[in-house]
Parts: structure tokens; C-alpha cells; sequence
């Protein structure tokens, strides 16, 4: 049902407004889209869904009705009209049944927002580029004589599982807030015990996250300093330059308007419980002395200093619901699951607000 393999990249070119994406973008939507065989009789869609999908014909007959009478006509994988979405647009204005076996194309409208956007950014960064490429003379990426902002680390960072999750439209934001710092070989970017000011991409060279010893070396993409914004502790560990480089920084404010608050899911205890009751996982990230002392029933418990590294012991196709005593150091923990690609939340207010569940020993 799902064999993507018989399509090729010049097929999706024919097909509107996907055809606009590079060759590069197509390759990786054909990765994340679903192939699905409708029988005869069966709906595609109906009017009035919500489904989030841009739906392509690619074999057989289909029929689009919609109850006012204003949509009625059939539709051939071998029309013109196969070239564009089925009925675009949410809700669906009309419902879309298979007159024959049909082959459809499934893309989830978020993703197909995401590589627009991407190829956009990078249409962008070509400009300033090239711009640069004819005038020698502008040596500094952000002249102050094109005006234009330097967007060439774009490309670095387009794999941060914290931008890839996040709405197009707060990308857009979050490229035009970030301001570049350019770093020297030996600088402290974050003091250990200090407050947190500032999220931080490195987008050139080298550093590393020391706590007595030496935790990680980070390179070109990798993304920091969002544990103490996220918990309102102080910073965990210290980041120093071993190489000269740049670092794009975010601060605080516009961490929290376009990374925080869109990517962290806060549920609320009754759904908590009916997300567990479903097959949602509790994942305690306290110490292991308060998880011994209390938790929630079933609970895994893997402390929030451990997390990075104990990351592999989790189940990617799991939901995980975080919690700890009042709410804060899970939305740390739950922004960094997600970073790296896990389905995680929030139990809004912590445990304290639901005593009553609580397994004691
Ligand atoms: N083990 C680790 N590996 C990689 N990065 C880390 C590790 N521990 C802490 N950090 C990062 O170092 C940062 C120090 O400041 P924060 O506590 O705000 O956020 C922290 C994390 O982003």
C-alpha cells in the first residue's frame, strides 16, 4: 500500500504547487508522504473533514460532491485537473469518492508548509550569496549597504529538531530574531550558576559543555542553553569556544514567544490521565530519591541531568506525558525529547496538583 518506490522525482514535478519545490526537497518529501489504494466506493475524503492533507490523484476515476450543489464532476488521474490538490482547502467543501481503483498521494500540510518554506529561505540565501559574489567589496555577510541579513547559516541549523517542529510562520520569525555574534577560540559563552539570558546556535566552530569534566564537544548546528530558560534554574554547565566561530543567540523573551510556548504541549491532569488510561507513558524526571519516595503509577523515571544521555532507553513511537514536582524542570526535560524527535508533554502544575494519584515506595 505504501511502495513509493515506482515514483520518481519528474512525476512529482508535474503536479501543483509541490512542482515549485527543488529537486532536493522532493527527494525528501517522497520520503514523508503516504501512498494509499482506495477501492471502489470508498471516500477520500468527506466535506466537512478537517485532515490537514493535500491530496493528489495518481491512478483511476474519483467523484467530488458537495451537498449544496456547487461541486459535481468527476476527476481522471489522466485530467488536467490531477495535476492540483483534490478540493483543496479545510474543511473539505466537498466529499471525494473512488469510481474505479484508485492511487493516491498523502501529504500531511504542515510538512508540505515546512519544504516551502525551506526552499524559500534558501531561495533567500542564494540572493544574498550571489549578491555577495558580484561585489567583492562587501567583505561582512551583513552589509550595511545591501541592508540584506546573512542567511547563510540557514542551511546549519535547518536539521535542529526544535526548528523542524515548529510552525513556518514562527521560522520566519525566529531567522529574523537570532542575531549573530561572532566568538574567539577560549570564550565563555554560558557560566555555569549564571542566570539564563540567551538560547544559542552555533553555526561555526567548535565548543565544549564542561561541568568539572568535559560533557560534550558541539559543532556547527548543534543548539544550547535552553535547559535554565526552560526550567528558570540557573545554567547547568559551562560552554566555551575551542575555535573561533559565531553563534546566532535568542533571547529569553522570543525564546519563549516562538520556540517555547509552540513547541511544548501542557496538558492539563484529567487529560493526563486519559492520555495514560490510552497508552501514554509518565515519565518522572525528578531524582531518583523523590521518585522512591512518590510517583505516579507505572512511572518511568529517569532524572533530568540523565536525560541526554539516557535519551536511547526511550521509545520514539511512545507518547511520553513529563512531570515533576511543580512543572519545571519537565518542560526542560519535554523540549528536549522533542529536540530530538520524541512525542513528549507537560503535566501542567506538576504532581503536586494531583496528590491523590500518587503510589507512595
Ligand atoms: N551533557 C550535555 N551535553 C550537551 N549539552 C549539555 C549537556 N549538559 C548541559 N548542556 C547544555 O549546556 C547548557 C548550559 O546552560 P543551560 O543549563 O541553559 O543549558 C545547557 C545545555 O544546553
Amino acid at each position: 500500500m505504501n511502495d513509493k518506490s515506482a515514483l520518481s522525482i519528474e512525476q512529482f514535478k508535474t503536479y501543483e504547487p509541490i512542482a515549485s519545490l527543488s529537486t532536493e526537497r522532493l527527494e525528501e518529501l517522497i520520503t514523508l508522504i503516504t501512498l494509499d489504494s482506495p477501492g471502489i466506493g470508498v471516500s477520500l475524503f468527506r466535506e466537512g473533514d478537517i485532515d490537514n492533507q493535500t491530496v493528489y490523484l495518481l491512478e483511476g476515476d474519483i467523484q467530488l460532491v458537495s451537498s449544496d450543489g456547487d461541486m459535481n464532476r468527476v476527476i481522471s488521474a489522466h485530467d488536467d485537473a490531477a495535476r492540483f490538490p483534490l478540493a483543496d482547502g479545510q474543511p473539505r467543501r466537498a466529499t471525494a469518492t473512488a469510481l474505479t481503483r484508485a492511487r493516491v498521494i498523502r501529504i500531511d500540510n504542515s510538512i508540505l508548509d515546512y519544504m516551502m518554506m525551506w526552499d524559500q529561505m534558501a531561495v533567500s540565501e542564494n540572493t544574498v550569496t550571489n549578491s555577495e559574489q558580484e561585489s567583492p567589496s562587501s567583505a561582512r555577510p551583513q552589509s550595511a549597504d545591501s541592508g540584506e541579513p546573512d542567511r547563510s547559516w540557514i542551511r546549519k541549523v535547518r536539521h535542529i529538531m526544535a526548528f523542524e517542529a515548529m510552525p513556518p510562520a514562527n521560522i520566519k520569525q525566529l531567522l529574523e530574531k537570532m542575531q549573530p555574534v561572532e566568538v574567539r577560540a577560549g570564550e565563555v559563552i554560558i557560566e555555569q550558576g549564571e542566570p539564563g539570558d540567551y538560547y544559542y546556535v552555533l553555526t561555526e566552530g567548535k565548543a565544549q559543555v564542561t561541568r568539572s569534566i568535559r560533557l560534550a564537544s558541539l559543532e556547527a548546528g548543534n543548539s544550547f542553553g535552553e535547559e535554565a530558560l526552560l526550567s528558570g534554574g540557573k545554567r547547568n554547565a559551562s560552554v566555551t569556544m575551542t575555535s573561533d566561530g559565531q553563534v546566532m543567540r535568542l533571547s529569553k523573551e522570543e525564546f519563549d514567544a516562538l520556540l517555547r510556548e509552540p513547541l511544548l504541549a501542557r496538558i492539563p491532569p484529567d487529560e493526563a490521565r486519559v492520555r495514560v488510561a490510552g497508552g501514554a507513558r509518565w515519565l518522572d524526571v525528578r531524582h531518583a530519591r523523590e521518585f522512591h519516595h512518590n510517583h505516579m503509577p507505572g512511572a518511568d523515571n529517569i532524572p533530568l541531568h540523565e536525560l541526554r544521555m539516557r535519551l536511547d532507553e526511550l521509545d520514539k513511537a511512545a507518547e511520553y506525558i513529563c512531570y515533576c514536582t511543580t512543572g519545571k524542570r519537565s518542560a526542560a526535560a519535554a523540549f528536549l525529547l522533542v529536540q530530538n524527535g520524541y512525542k513528549a508533554s507537560v503535566l501542567n502544575g506538576g504532581i503536586q496538583v494531583m496528590p491523590q494519584d500518587l503510589q507512595r515506595g
